[in-house]
């Protein structure tokens, strides 16, 4: 890991070559996600996203549970309780910062081009739902219960559920049931609905599971992943010809990279192509 990567509330280490584990790490209140760690993922995923040694993360959580959510004294902390001391307006702008600042951290995650995998165990409550929807891929072990927990806080889920979640899960009616009531879903019925690929005995193996995967993926042409992110990413908030256009531009660039080259080389000598960093 030639970059440092020191933060209070994040263990990140690199298991194997271009691989980088981030995991939540304030076990003691359930990785519950308070300013520090919202400030410690942004810093994070803005420097995985430039590094030239990741090209895989997973992202998981310490200790029982993958997280509980947003802090309650967060939530004050956001200002929503209110101060009486601002008028309307004024409470309104600092208000819209501050939710602004807590969506930033998770469309950081989102427009890192570097594939990232969630590996979810045992529950992940209101702003966990927001950050696994901002990864790419997610797989939770058989005994992970899920909740869009915000109206039980008494507010909407504001920083990334209610926009991500209907384009993952692409049935409406099943994304309103859930935010609308709040309840418990288990690990299957995440699976049935598509919000996770694969379920998996226990908290060690969906942790496996989730860096074998990424070690596939950053065997692979560094080039060609970071591309399909881009272009999935970009895809899914444009119309079918937009995305068309966007990845010929793209690939106008791209097609001329050496690694095409490599895997080419690579049928005739039977050697794996080995890929420069990015
Ligand atoms: C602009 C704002 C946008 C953001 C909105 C986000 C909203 C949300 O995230 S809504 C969801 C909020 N979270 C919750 O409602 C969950 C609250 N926690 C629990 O229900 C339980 O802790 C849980 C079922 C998750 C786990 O129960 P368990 O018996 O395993 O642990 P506890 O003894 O309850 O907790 C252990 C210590 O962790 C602290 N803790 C747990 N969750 C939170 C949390 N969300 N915020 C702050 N602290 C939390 C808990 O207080 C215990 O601490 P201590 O007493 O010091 O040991």
């Amino acid at each position: 890991m030639a970059q440092s990567y020191s933060f209070d509330t994040l263990r990140v280490n690199q298991p194997s070559e271009f691989v980088f584990h981030v995991q939540l790490n304030r076990p003691q209140k359930r990785n519950a996600v308070n300013r520090q760690l919202r400030r410690d993922l942004k810093s994070c995923f803005d420097q995985l996203a430039t590094d030239p040694n990741c090209r895989a993360v997973v992202i998981s959580g310490a200790g029982k549970m993958f997280t509980s959510g947003t802090t309650c004294i967060d939530l004050a902390d956001l200002n929503v309780l209110p101060d009486r001391n601002l008028d309307a307006a004024r409470m309104g702008l600092r208000l819209h910062q501050n939710i602004k600042d807590f969506q930033d951290v998770f469309t950081a995650m989102e427009k890192c081009p570097k594939p990232i995998i969630a590996a979810v165990h045992g529950a992940c409550v209101g702003a966990g739902i927001d950050l696994i929807s901002s990864c790419d891929i997610r797989l939770c072990s058989k005994d992970t219960y899920f909740s869009v927990k915000e109206v039980d806080v008494g507010l909407a889920a504001d920083v990334g559920t209610l926009q991500r979640l209907p384009k993952i899960i692409g049935n409406n009616s099943i994304v309103r049931e859930l935010a609308f009531t709040a309840r418990n879903f288990s690990s299957d019925e995440a699976k049935d609905i598509g919000l996770v690929s694969n379920v998996h005995a226990d908290n060690n193996t969906v942790l496996q599971a989730a860096l074998k995967m990424a070690s596939l993926i950053a065997a692979k042409s560094p080039i060609a992943v970071l591309s399909s992110k881009v272009s999935l990413n970009y895809s899914r908030d444009h119309t079918v010809d937009e995305g068309l256009e966007h990845i010929a531009a793209w690939n106008m660039c791209m097609l001329q990279s050496e690694d095409m080259g490599k895997i080419f080389k690579s049928f005739q000598t039977k050697a794996r192509p080995v890929f420069s960093k990015l």
